[in-house]
Order: C-alpha cells, then sequence, then structure tokens
C-alpha cells in the first residue's frame, strides 16, 4: 500500500544531506541524483523540501522521471493540501501580465512575423530564448529566411485562375495545404497547455501535426486530443536504448501515427537558452548511422522518412537506403552554422535527380524559414511534396494560443490563394520549375539579396557580454 507524505515531512529534506523534491503532485529523492543532475545540483537544491513542478516541468520530458531516477527514489504521493505555496514575487510574470493586458488583438496580426513581434513581449525571456535562437552566429537560421529572397517569380497571365485548389497529398493523406506543423520540443514553454495546442489547430485547419519525440505534453496527450480522421506523424529522436526507440515507435503505430521521421542528427547546439537545449541533447544516440536504417525498416510497417538531410548526395544515399522520403532541413538552423538553406538544396537536388531518372522516386520536404505563402510556392515549383513550419505557429500558440495558431494558418492559406492566382496555377499540380527564376542562387552566397525590413525589424540580434551597472560609473 502506497503511503501519502505531507508537505511538512518533504519540507523536512531540504538540505544536500537529504533532498526530497516534488513534482506533480508526487515525491522523490534526489539525493543521490544531485550531482549526476545534467543541470548541476544547485538548481534542484533551490527547490529542496518543497514543490518543483513549475520549474521542473516546461525542461523536461514528462517521463523523465520514470526513465532516469531509480525507482526506489520515488516516494509516493503528497497531500498537495498539506503543502505550503511559496508566495514568491516574481517580477518577470508581472512585467509579462502587463504587456498581455496592451497586446495588440489578434486581427492586427497580418502575416507570419507579426506573431513573432508579439511573442518575444510576452514571453518568459528563458523560452523565448530557446525557441528563436539559432546556432553560433545565427547565419544559417537567418539565411533559411532570407534565402527565398534569391528566388524570383516568372508569373503567367491570361490563364484560368477562378477555381484555386491548394490540396494535395502527403503521404497519401489529403491535406488541404500543403504544409504541416513541424515538430518542435518543450510547447509548455510557450503555452501552459503545451502542443495540444497546436493538435486542434491543425485539426481546424486539416493540416498534419508532427509529434516531437521529446514534447512537453505526453505522446498520448497529443494523439488522445486527435478528433476524426486527423492525421499526425511521429518525429522520432533515437535513444542510445534502442529498445526505448522500438517501444516509441511500436506505440506510435498502434496509436495510429502515419509515417515514422527520423530526425538524423547529432544533437542540439547550446543556444542562448543555456540549459533546454542540453536537456534535449543528452536523449539523442550520436551512432546512429545509414546501418540502422534496416532495423528501423523491420520494426515498423509505417513509412520512413529522413528528417535533417543537408545535402543531395544523402539523398541519393536515402534513396538507396529504401527510405520513403527526406526532409532537407537545417533543423531551424539550430545546429551546425553554415550550412545552407533547404530550398536552397532542394534547388541544387531537383534537377541532379532529373538527371539520373529519380524524380517522384521518394517525396521531398523541405522546412527552415517558411513564413510566406510564396516560399510555399517556391519549394512546389522546385519539387517538394510539402514544407514544414516550426517557429511561427509557436510564437502564434505562445502569444494567442489556439486562436493565434488557427490566425496564423488561415493568413497562410489566404496567401497562398492570392499567391496561386497571381503566378497564374490554378491547381498545386501546375507548380514548376518554369515559373521561378533562380539564377541568383547560381551565384551562391555571393548573390545580392534584397532587404526585407519586417524580418530584420523582429529579428533578436545577437549580443556581445555585458559590463555590470557598476562598472559604468
Ligand atoms: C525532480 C528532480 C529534478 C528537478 C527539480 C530538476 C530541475 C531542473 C531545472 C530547474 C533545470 C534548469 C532549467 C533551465 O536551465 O532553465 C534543469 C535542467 C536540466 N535537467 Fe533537471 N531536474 C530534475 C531531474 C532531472 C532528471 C531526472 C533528469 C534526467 C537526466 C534531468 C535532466 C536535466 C537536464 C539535461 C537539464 C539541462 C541542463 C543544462 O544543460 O543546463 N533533470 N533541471
Ligand atoms: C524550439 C524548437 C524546437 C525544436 N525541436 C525539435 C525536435 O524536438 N525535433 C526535431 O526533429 N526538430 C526540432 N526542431 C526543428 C524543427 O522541426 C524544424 O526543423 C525547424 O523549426 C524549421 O524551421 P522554422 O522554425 O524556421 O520553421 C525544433 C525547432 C525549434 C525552433
Amino acid at each position: 500500500m502506497s503511503t501519502i507524505l505531507t508537505g511538512a515531512a518533504v519540507a523536512e529534506h531540504n538540505s544536500k544531506e537529504s533532498c526530497w523534491v516534488i513534482v506533480h503532485g508526487k515525491a522523490y529523492d534526489v539525493t543521490d541524483f544531485l550531482e549526476e543532475h545534467p543541470g548541476g545540483s544547485r538548481i534542484i537544491l533551490r527547490y529542496a523540501g518543497k514543490d518543483a513542478t513549475k520549474a521542473f516541468e516546461p525542461v523536461h520530458p514528462p517521463d523523465t522521471l520514470n526513465t532516469y531516477l531509480d525507482p526506489a527514489k520515488h516516494l509516493g504521493n503528497v497531500n498537495m493540501q498539506t503543502v505550503q505555496q511559496e508566495e514568491s514575487e516574481d517580477p518577470e510574470q508581472s512585467l509579462i501580465k502587463e504587456r498581455i493586458q496592451n497586446m495588440p488583438p489578434l486581427q492586427a496580426c497580418y502575416n507570419l512575423m507579426d506573431f513573432e513581434t508579439v511573442a518575444r513581449e510576452v514571453m518568459r525571456k528563458t523560452s523565448w530564448a530557446y525557441y528563436s535562437s539559432g546556432a553560433d552566429d545565427e547565419i544559417t537560421m537567418r539565411e533559411n529566411h532570407s534565402a527565398f529572397h534569391k528566388i524570383w517569380f516568372r508569373p503567367r497571365i491570361l490563364v484560368d485562375v477562378e477555381q484555386i485548389d491548394i490540396s494535395t497529398t502527403m503521404l497519401g493523406s489529403k491535406v488541404s495545404i500543403p504544409f504541416y506543423v513541424t515538430a518542435t520540443a518543450l510547447g509548455k514553454l510557450g503555452h501552459p497547455e503545451g502542443e495540444v495546442v497546436l493538435t486542434k489547430a491543425a485539426h481546424q485547419h486539416n493540416v498534419i501535426q508532427m509529434i516531437p519525440t521529446l514534447a512537453s505534453c505526453s505522446f498520448d496527450e497529443i494523439v488522445d486530443a486527435r478528433q476524426g480522421d486527423q492525421v499526425q506523424w511521429l518525429q522520432l529522436y533515437v535513444n542510445k536504448d534502442r529498445n526505448i526507440t522500438q517501444r516509441i515507435v511500436a506505440h506510435a503505430e498502434k496509436r495510429g501515427c502515419k509515417a515514422l521521421f527520423i530526425t538524423a542528427s547529432g544533437g542540439t547546439a547550446v543556444d542562448r537558452s543555456q540549459g533546454a537545449a542540453r536537456a534535449i541533447s543528452s536523449f539523442i544516440d550520436p551512432s546512429l548511422s545509414w546501418k540502422d536504417i534496416p532495423w528501423f525498416k523491420s520494426i515498423t510497417t509505417m513509412p520512413i522518412l529522413l528528417k535533417g538531410i543537408q545535402s543531395v548526395d544523402d539523398i541519393f544515399r536515402a534513396i538507396d537506403a529504401g527510405v520513403d522520403g527526406v526532409v532537407i532541413s537545417n533543423h531551424g538552423g539550430r545546429q551546425l552554422d553554415t550550412t545552407p538553406s533547404a530550398i536552397e538544396i532542394l534547388a541544387e537536388a531537383a534537377p541532379a535527380l532529373r538527371a539520373r531518372g529519380l524524380e517522384g522516386r521518394i517525396e521531398i520536404y523541405i522546412d527552415g524559414g517558411i513564413r510566406r505563402a510564396t516560399d510555399i510556392l517556391k519549394a512546389l515549383c522546385l519539387g517538394a511534396k510539402g514544407v514544414g513550419i516550426g517557429r511561427p505557429f509557436l510564437y502564434a500558440m505562445s502569444a494567442y494560443g489556439v486562436n493565434g495558431v488557427n490566425h496564423a494558418m488561415q493568413l497562410l492559406k489566404d496567401e497562398m490563394e492570392m499567391g496561386m492566382r497571381l503566378i497564374g496555377a490554378s491547381h498545386i499540380k501546375d507548380l514548376n520549375a518554369s515559373l521561378l527564376d533562380t539564377r541568383s542562387l547560381q551565384g551562391g552566397h555571393s548573390g545580392a539579396v534584397p532587404v526585407d525590413n519586417l524580418s530584420l525589424g523582429v529579428y533578436d540580434s545577437l549580443q556581445g557580454p555585458r559590463f555590470s551597472e557598476k562598472s559604468k560609473l
């Protein structure tokens, strides 16, 4: 029979000699774990004898304690009515509350960049840093967006565009517009309900959601939030322990996920959030290689796609390995800085695939920097089946919740319809490379890019180290 602990009993263990903490109404003895904690012992000791849920939840995937903390240290349930609530004054939270009261109405957001402007003001600094930052000098992160400006349209006139149909299929599923909500970890940093907010909006607009392995909500919560015949895919970080990986994949298949996207990545680079990103890296197996693909094929009947392809050669290799598709992606500029944008690699890949008779052999997706429907159009003209969008939906969710994400998706749909009409294409199948001028890409990185004031205005530029207030005197 399990014991119910009181707040007072837990509070007695408030030192490094004996450290208990409460998370989600359960007590844990973390005394021996203190030195092992990847975030350091100090951060846990701050909550010794207390309820640590608020600090713990947004930065640890839901099953962290079960996976990493010895079951003998799980002490049992706590009667939360007996736990003293901290009357902590949080100056940041008060400031955020004030800003929320003065927030622009949702209808004042006219494009995806506008959500970023609002989110920056109403999010906690550390959460904003985790979502918005990229690796090193953020050159790739910014290039992801600006690369689209090197490509110009060659619109056709006098095409009948009275009826526009922007629907398409992705891996056999019908969708209303060729984008999906890509996997982004730690949704609760932006919104207390986390990823299920994205699930609801994706349903509203009939677009696919890719569920991240390291979501803040549990996998089952996100699947349970699905409505009707809504389609979800699973993004997989491959765990060092392949039994854990196999369990995750089998469970996703059983719960109706329609595809498996394996993130091919050596980890998450350190970023301005200094913490959350490293928390993620500790769950990823850097020894994953092409040799593992047959094993994945043996454990699932879901289509397998590789997410994170960054060269044309690796697209060929993926085809040889027999996967069903790839996502060309540099992970939103969060990993190796100065890798090229996905759209640029796609432009290079399309003719190379055609030359080898491999065009259409697998489905190709891209993500990174897609902020306008014109970006989606360019990707489709170059042969992508669809695109993934990450940060803009996180910002819309953080600022305005589900209504914000709905509005962001609607804006993209409106832009897409207008873009198709103006380019002279009534159906997705009409989009092709002849509608684009990609000559600026041939100059590699030397081609001039038009200045994008909206994007630059919202860009949170990197800062050098600052002197303390005192040293100014
Ligand atoms: C109940 C016990 C725990 C508490 C109270 C706790 C609390 C925290 C807090 C407050 C942070 C700082 C987040 C930030 O930088 O903003 C953190 C970071 C982190 N935690 Fe925990 N944690 C606990 C258990 C665990 C466990 C079991 C793991 C599993 C390995 C873990 C892995 C991490 C990692 C990887 C980081 C990021 C470290 C860094 O790079 O700075 N934590 N933790
Ligand atoms: C906050 C954040 C968290 C992310 N977490 C993951 C993840 O857990 N797994 C993954 O495969 N990709 C992850 N990504 C990368 C995205 O899936 C995607 O490649 C990228 O966000 C696309 O760029 P965009 O944000 O400019 O649209 C993350 C991106 C962001 C911004």
